[in-house]
């Protein structure tokens, strides 16, 4: 249902859309349901940073991320892929890889779900409205920050344990959350198992498990319709602060990556029906000490279809001192990160507005 306005004229002035979208909750989905014929300014990036979508489509089968199927997981082929794949390309496709098909499409039904849910409801769990920073409603990617909004809404959820998620996680998708979480959980291992033999590291102890996935967050992505899909985007250049992340997208497309021979050109990554996509995220990029990518990424807005995503951010525990691994640096090899507080990375990461690799900066010695 369309929101309703209580001053129309308000609302084309930059403080009147602020206030709609982001104080009031309404989000860009409130606007994009309100039938706007212009992109509002604040929406406008720069030359730059917008995305043709004239190449859309092409195919070129030597420039895609590669498409690996897991059914013989213990198949050394299928290692020998994954690793090779997170050290060319940082981003690949899973088929096969052993979460049910009606887990991921309970999470995107929930996903629909919470989005559907008036804004006054979705604003309880806004980081105004809560006590607590483990759930957060928002709009943007760091609103306080960017000269140029992004044409997107998200509800992002941190996990503590399950009797937190039970009592803070909206009911609308919490449990379809949780059983995503869960039921990847297995997979998560696997890829980490792979990921840690070619660097060295023989067997994943306590210790190591804590470092690389101690601590989730899984975002419930939401890109409305948008009016001039062109003038903007639905998530600007970044790379993840994750150890990986594991990506269920719907069928509608969007999402592009850095790559190809020239490693310049953005690269579709076309929706494949019960895949999941997998990237490297930037803690591993420097616990491998630069062998594993953490690779720059972005997502165009739609001018004619809402699109959903929902991302699980595996990553280090705030408080772990992340940094390259004894294991890669005992060839006699030179670290190319120091130490940092994995807490002070993401904070850093979440301070200012996208910006591609640059948040890696932070930890290059
Ligand atoms: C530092 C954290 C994130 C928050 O701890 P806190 O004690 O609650 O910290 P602060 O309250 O000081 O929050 C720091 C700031 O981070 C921002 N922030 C706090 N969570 C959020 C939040 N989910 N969303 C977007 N700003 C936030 C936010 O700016 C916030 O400031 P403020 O606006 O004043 O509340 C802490 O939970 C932590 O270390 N977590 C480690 C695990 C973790 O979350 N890893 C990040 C994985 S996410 C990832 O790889 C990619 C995410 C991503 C997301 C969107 C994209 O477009 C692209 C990528
Ligand atoms: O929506 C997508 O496909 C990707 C979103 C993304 O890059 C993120 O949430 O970090
Ligand atoms: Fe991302």
């Amino acid at each position: 249902m369309a929101p309703t306005m209580t001053s129309p004229s308000g609302m084309t002035s930059p403080s009147g859309i602020t206030n709609f979208v982001i104080n009031k909750g309404n989000g860009v989905k409130g606007l994009s349901e309100m039938g706007l014929k212009r992109l509002p300014k604040q929406y406008i990036q720069p030359l730059e940073e917008r995305i043709s979508t004239a190449s859309f489509g092409i195919k070129n089968s030597e420039e895609s991320v590669p498409i690996i199927d897991m059914s013989n997981w213990d198949d050394p082929k299928v290692a020998e892929a994954i690793c090779s794949a997170a050290e060319k390309w940082g981003f690949f496709q899973l088929v096969n890889h052993g979460v049910p098909i009606e887990v991921l499409e309970n999470v995107k039904e929930a996903t629909h779900r919470f989005f559907e849910l008036p804004a006054e409801e979705k604003s309880k769990n806004s980081k105004e409205h809560l006590c607590s920073n483990n759930v957060r409603f928002g709009t943007s990617f760091s609103p306080q920050a960017e000269k140029a909004l992004e044409w997107k809404d998200y509800l992002s959820l941190f996990y503590v344990s399950e009797d937190e998620a039970s009592a803070l996680w909206p009911p609308a998708c919490k449990d379809e959350v949780l059983e995503y979480m869960k039921k990847s959980e297995i997979l998560i291992k696997r890829l980490l198992e792979m990921l840690m033999k070619r660097l060295n590291v023989k067997e994943i102890d306590q210790e190591k498990e804590g470092l690389l996935m101690g601590s989730m967050r899984i975002n419930l992505n939401y890109y409305p319709i948008c009016p001039n899909p062109e003038l903007t985007v639905g998530v600007g250049r970044h790379s993840d602060v994750s150890t990986l992340t594991v990506l269920l997208q719907d069928q509608i497309g969007g999402l592009y990556v850095r790559g190809g021979t020239d490693k310049k050109s953005w690269i579709h990554v076309p929706p494949v029906k019960g895949s999941l996509v997998i990237n490297i995220g930037d803690a591993l990029q420097i616990m491998s000490n630069g062998r594993y990518k953490s690779i720059e990424h972005r997502v165009a807005a739609n001018g004619s279809k809402n699109r959903i995503s929902v991302p699980i951010f595996v990553n280090p525990r705030p408080s772990d001192l992340i940094s390259p691994l004894p294991e890669v640096l005992a060839n006699g090899e030179k670290a190319v990160y120091k130490q940092v507080l994995y807490s002070d990375y993401v904070k850093h990461f979440f301070r200012k507005a996208h910006d591609g690799k640059s948040t890696i900066e932070f930890a290059k010695i």
